[in-house]
């Protein structure tokens, strides 16, 4: 079996996938000629930047499995590969903690804004007053998206004593753990208009792509924050730029752009946004576990076993 690693991926899952094939793995190999390493590749394991085409797929006639070490899959062909018989399997759930975790610092950082409070000491400043903030609790955290990420962040702001919506138009798998977890499922205009924190958690596609633009954004309060680490196109950035400058709603932290690594942006400029190059997911421990998931899935397609995280 020859096993193409494209992309980053954590020592155990080599590993894994190490004692099935003969592994081909460079970090960097999704810049390169990939569709020669294809050729005779039994299995093509990617990360989020290697652009997994239906040319890609045509160009691989043994390819028998594609893995996705992580959750979104805007950056492979499903079509294409359901069409050539090509399971694809993921992370499903492997990273949901660590991103929930970010956006509860992305929250802190805005209610509390301890990095400004240290500068400010370390000048020889002592103004108590000027870092009066906000408390979370009793706060609305709106989530656009209930899965398996948007869930685990309403259990975690349950606890912090927030109050939560949902807008999902797809929520009955996640109907019993948004009920249990306090999410009140409502329509969008009401979680934007509602909401202190609006925070996304949907896959980038056609119905979600430039989901929050000028016309979504100004419902939101002139208080209010939003939180992005689901894909740079579910936001419009020239919009939210304008809103940002406009002073109309309070700030945004931002993991995902549009384009990763962004050329320069006018974002850039601005104080009240928080930029970070797609970290929400990138822990110590959430990595394992993805690398582990997905070489142990990817093993189980090529050994003719089921896999319950094949992409429906
Ligand atoms: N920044 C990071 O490191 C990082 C890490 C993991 C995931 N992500 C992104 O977060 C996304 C969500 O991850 P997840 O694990 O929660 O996925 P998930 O599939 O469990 O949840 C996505 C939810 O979005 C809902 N949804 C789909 N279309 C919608 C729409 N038009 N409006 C409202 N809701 C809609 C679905 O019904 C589903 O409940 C991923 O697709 C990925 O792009 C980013
Ligand atoms: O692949 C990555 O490193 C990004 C992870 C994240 O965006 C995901 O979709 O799981």
């Amino acid at each position: 079996m020859k096993i193409v690693v494209s992309e980053l991926i954590w020592e155990e899952g080599l590993q894994i996938l190490s004692e099935l094939g003969n592994v081909v793995y460079d970090a960097n190999l999704w810049k390169q000629d990939l569709a020669r390493e294809l050729v005779d590749a039994d299995a093509l394991v990617v990360r989020n930047q290697t652009r997994v085409t239906r040319e890609l797929i045509q160009a691989a006639p043994r390819l028998k499995v594609i893995g996705r070490l992580g959750v979104g899959l805007d950056n492979i062909d499903l079509a294409a590969a359901r069409e050539a018989g090509i399971p694809v399997v993921y992370a499903r759930n492997a990273n949901a903690i660590s991103v929930a975790e970010y956006v509860f610092a992305a929250m802190l950082t805005f209610a509390r804004r301890l990095e400004e409070a240290t500068a400010h000491v370390k000048g020889g400043g002592w103004n108590r007053r000027l870092y009066t903030r906000m408390e979370l609790y009793g706060k609305t955290l709106g989530l656009i998206g209930t899965g398996e990420i948007g869930t685990r962040l309403a259990y975690r702001a349950q606890a912090f004593g927030m109050k939560i919506l949902g807008y999902d138009p797809f929520v009955p798998p996640y109907e019993v753990a948004c009920t249990e977890f306090g999410v009140q499922l409502t329509d969008l205009k009401t979680v934007l208009s509602q909401a202190d924190f609006v925070s996304l958690h949907v896959p980038l596609n056609n119905a979600t792509r430039n989901l929050i633009n000028r016309e979504t954004l100004s419902l939101m309060k002139p208080s209010a924050y939003l939180i992005n680490t689901a894909r740079g196109g579910v936001v419009n950035e020239e919009d939210l730029y304008n809103v940002l400058r406009e002073g109309k709603i309070g700030g945004a932290a931002l993991d995902v752009l549009a384009q990763e690594p962004p050329q320069d942006s006018p974002l850039f400029k601005l104080d009240n946004v928080i930029l970070t190059p797609h970290i929400a997911g990138l822990t110590e421990e959430a990595q394992v576990k993805t690398s582990v998931l997905v070489a142990q899935e990817v093993v189980k397609i090529l050994r003719g076993e089921p896999s319950s995280c094949v992409v429906r």
